[in-house]
């Protein structure tokens, strides 16, 4: 806080008053041309933006001040609020001239990471959603809302399904009461830049009378959402927060809907992340979004990432965006002429919302009109088409006649991007702006005929005339003509060369082109603002085109993606098999390098005898990969999109849950175990006959024993639980094939590999079968490794396995830790034993060849001693 002097400036008075208002906010308070921030506030403010911080003194004490022009002001807000901050902005409330005493000031917008209307803080591709989340009594609350584009949602449900839609909306920011605030942190963790309100905002009555006089409506019926209490708090709490942040004028927010996990596909975070929809893990790497992407317009942009996260689960809305993607890919001169409007669309909706918050420019306004003049030829085009979906959505445009002849009329088309900074009005459009614009435009001819009649009655042959800020219009003359300047000419300045001098004409001139001027602009202001009044009217209807052409952009773009890749159209059936033929991985077929291709492959799932998969072969061979593509290509499906397989049936997925072994996170020890012992519980408890698992070398975060018990027994309860959930099981244990043999649901594939004489050739074909040996020691040997080493481990390899009796029935229970004891280790000489202890701690995941190497030299040198001792 600024520091409060014994005798306080009035205006260090004034801001400390308003600051109180806003303990949370970094308040930029404006003082002339210039937002200064003080105290506290001024010390975060240079510290963000690199400003310079000095010290004022106020009645005495110090107080830290730092400041910026207001101009810059969209360069410098965008970087506070990225960094985290609530801005306050105090502008001043009237004009300083007008008033003798202190200007009145006051917070105008509150900007905040969730609430922000500014195109320098939004992404055109990407929502910027404001969240509450309340817990009620019995089940759990959250609401979304983009004030940038109006969409606002509730939802309720447990704690997972709160998860992942904060998981699927990735809030900016995240209301929650103060009493709440512990148990949210508990439940969701520290990612989420989260901010406090009073308890009594999250009560039932109050938010549903926020919500209806904001809607104006009677009750909460109309929108689908009265018997969901908790959700109505969110969404309560959320409106009365953008009130707290000045923003009332809210036109745009026109309707609130339920988000029903039960209509889309399940996936949880960690499935979504390692699919790597969104986000890769490795920054080389692309994400499924970009793959997929050729939306051309902003709101097409934000539908698709939506549409990712948010899979369909029910037919016929995926059959209908299949029928409308197999019409635009199978007519590509409409495809391509449809794209090519859709490139010069604008971002309708965020423009509309920009008009309901009075914070559109003059220059915006006219994109607005030119955006819905796009819409015309495009609705032409699809209103005709046979399928009847497209036909529809062409239907549905509504290019908004009024609104467009209205903007034309009213309206430059090269408007600027403010008022006063250009001509905004249309000429013809208004009879006095266009009087006083000839007036205040007369003026160079005028001066210019006023000059050469003075230079011809005075005699002086060098007049000019110029105007500064000082003293307005003057006339120089130069030092050798001072002599024949008239008397009646007042001199007001002396240069070195010359002189200036006003006149009585240049005076009454000056006076009427500056009040022309000045009335000029409060015209245009008043235009302006009576054209953006009377376009509020017209805030559905542009949003309701700005989603037809968003769900239009992203159906054309699967278009284009299916013609680029070769994807085809999948079969969806409400059975439960997965059928899929010459299946690729749609992201990693995009990566490789020229002349390789990637090797698609079959794959058949179904609740009958092929439930569950279990792939063997060896590290990089491709069992990851089939996983993921598997995934992916029911994924793309289900969002509308053809897939990249030759064919493909498929059997409409609920859920999808993907666990991934922790070998790569050993090192962090016990609790990553129980990490990804939690996860795979928690697939555990939330089958379903239409889920789909993929499972990838899990239980390898633990010792090999332990890995295999678990994954078997894993295997063996997803065998027999009723729900038959197709699986995917990725593993190097080997002795995981046993299974097969018990359970007839499980089979056994392989990811075949060719052994060369020196080296392993990747062919990366799933085949039936089971891989009856580790791999481990290909991968020895293609790293390079001493044929001596290798020739050893093979042959080591072949005893253990001969002890073992690999290859014959297994039992049909998990191994216990002794069946696996190897008769290798059970020798009693106490070097032996010493050697077995060494063997058994080594960890052959994580092993690299070179210590690989130096074990098997230590263990030699062991052996090498005692045979020296014992000679
Ligand atoms: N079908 C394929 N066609 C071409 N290249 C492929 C194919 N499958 C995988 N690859 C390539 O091989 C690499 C390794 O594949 P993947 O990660 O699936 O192997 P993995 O068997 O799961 O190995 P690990 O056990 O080490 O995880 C991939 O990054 C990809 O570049």
């Amino acid at each position: 806080m600024a520091a409060q002097g014994k005798k306080e400036t009035p205006l260090m008075k004034q801001f400390n008053s308003i600051k109180a208002r806003y303990p949370d906010a970094l308040l930029l308070f404006r003082v002339g041309d210039f937002y200064e921030t003080f105290g506290e506030d001024a010390e975060k403010a240079a510290g963000i933006l690199d400003i310079v911080l000095t010290q004022r003194n106020n009645g005495g004490d110090q107080t830290a001040l730092a400041g910026f022009p207001h101009h810059a002001l969209n360069t410098y807000l965008p970087r506070l609020v990225r960094a985290g901050q609530r801005v306050a902005i105090c502008d001043q409330l009237e004009d300083p001239k007008q008033t003798k005493t202190i200007v009145k000031r006051g917070v105008t917008e509150l900007v905040t990471p969730g609430v922000s209307l500014s195109d320098e803080l939004l992404q055109a591709k990407a929502n910027n959603f404001l969240a509450a989340v309340h817990f009620g009594p019995a089940r759990m609350g959250v609401s979304f809302l983009d004030i940038s584009t109006g969409e606002f949602f509730l939802a309720e449900g447990g704690r997972e399904d709160i998860d992942k839609w904060l998981q699927n909306f990735a809030p900016r920011e995240v209301l929650v009461s103060r009493k709440q605030k512990s148990g949210f942190g508990e439940l969701f963790g520290p990612a989420y830049h989260c901010f406090y309100m009073d308890d009594w905002i999250f009560q039932e009555d109050y938010a549903r009378e926020t919500l209806t006089t904001h809607f104006k409506t009677n009750s909460l019926k109309g929108f689908g959402v009265a018997g969901f209490p908790a959700g109505i708090i969110a969404a309560g709490a959320v409106l009365h927060y953008l009130k707290e942040t000045q923003h009332r004028q809210l036109g745009h927010i026109g309707g609130l809907s339920r988000l029903a996990s039960e209509d889309y596909v399940w996936m949880d975070r960690f499935t979504q992340q390692n699919l790597e929809l969104f986000h890769t893990r490795d920054e080389r790497g692309k994400p499924l979004l970009e793959v997929i992407d050729r939306t051309l317009s902003p709101m097409g942009g934000r539908l698709l990432r939506r549409w990712l996260a948010l899979p369909l689960r029910q037919l016929d809305p995926i059959r209908e965006r299949h029928r409308v993607v197999g019409t635009l890919a199978g007519d590509e001169p409409l495809r391509v002429r449809v794209q090519e409007h859709l490139r010069r669309m604008g971002d309708l909706e965020r423009l509309i919302a920009k008009v309901a918050a009075g914070k559109i420019t003059p220059r915006e306004t006219v994109h607005l009109k030119n955006s819905l003049a796009t819409l015309l030829p495009l609705k032409n085009l699809i209103a005709s088409s046979e399928e009847p979906a497209l036909a529809r959505l062409g239907e549905a445009m509504d290019p908004c006649d009024p609104l467009r002849e209205r903007i034309q009329q009213v309206l430059l088309e090269e408007a600027p991007a403010g008022i006063g900074k250009g001509d905004t009005i249309a000429p013809g459009f208004s009879e006095a702006l266009d009087e006083l614009r000839a007036l205040a435009r007369s003026g160079k001819g005028y001066l210019d005929q006023m000059l050469e009649r003075e230079a011809a009655r005075t005699g002086i042959t060098s007049l000019k005339i110029a105007s500064n800020n000082v003293f307005g219009y003057y006339i120089e003359v130069r030092n050798t003509h001072k002599d024949k300047v008239p008397p009646e000419w007042i001199r007001k300045q002396t240069l070195v060369n010359a002189e200036r001098y006003i006149t009585e004409e240049l005076k009454e001139y000056e006076a009427k082109i500056l009040g022309a001027e000045e009335r000029m602009l409060e015209l245009e202001q008043q235009l302006f603002g009576q054209l953006l009044a009377w376009m509020q009217e017209y805030i559905l209807p542009v949003q309701e085109n700005a989603r037809i052409v968003a769900r239009l952009d992203c159906l054309c773009g699967f278009a284009r993606l299916a013609g680029e890749y070769g994807y085809t159209a999948p079969q969806m059936t409400d059975a439960t098999d997965l059928n899929i033929v010459q299946g690729r991985h749609p992201v990693i077929e995009q990566q490789l390098s020229p002349g390789e291709a990637y090797v698609p492959n079959d794959l058949l799932l179904n609740r009958e005898d092929q439930q569950i998969i279990m792939i063997t072969g060896p590290n990089m061979s491709g069992k990851s990969a089939i996983l993921r593509q598997t995934a992916l290509i029911v994924l793309l499906a289900q969002i509308g999109s053809f897939v990249p397989a030759e064919a493909a049936t498929l059997g409409v997925v609920d859920k999808i849950f993907t666990r991934v072994g922790a070998s790569d996170n050993i090192s962090l020890g016990e609790s990553t175990f129980m990490v990804e012992m939690n996860e795979a519980a928690s697939i555990l408890n939330n089958l379903s006959e239409r889920s789909l698992i993929l499972l990838d070398e899990i239980g390898r975060g633990t010792s090999t024993y332990d890995g295999i018990s678990i994954a078997w027994a894993i295997a063996e309860y997803l065998h027999e639980h009723p729900a038959r959930a197709k699986t995917l099981f990725a593993t190097h244990y080997h002795e995981l094939n046993d299974m097969a043999a018990t359970f007839p649901r499980i089979k056994n594939f392989n990811v075949s590999v060719k052994e060369g004489k020196d080296k392993v050739l990747f062919l990366r074909k799933l085949e039936p079968g089971g891989s009856h040996h580790s791999f481990g020691i290909h991968v020895a040997r293609m790293a390079g490794m001493p044929q001596a080493v290798v020739q050893k481990a093979q042959k080591m390899l072949v005893r253990m396995e001969k002890a073992h009796g690999s290859g014959s029935a297994k039992p049909a229970l998990a191994p216990a830790r002794e069946d696996l004891q190897l008769s290798f280790f059970q020798l009693d000489d106490p070097l032996l034993e010493q050697i077995r202890e060494e063997i058994l701690h080594l960890d052959i995941d994580r092993l690299t060849p070179v210590e690989a190497l130096m074990k098997l030299n230590e263990i030699k040198r062991l052996l090498q001693a005692k045979k020296s001792a014992s000679s």
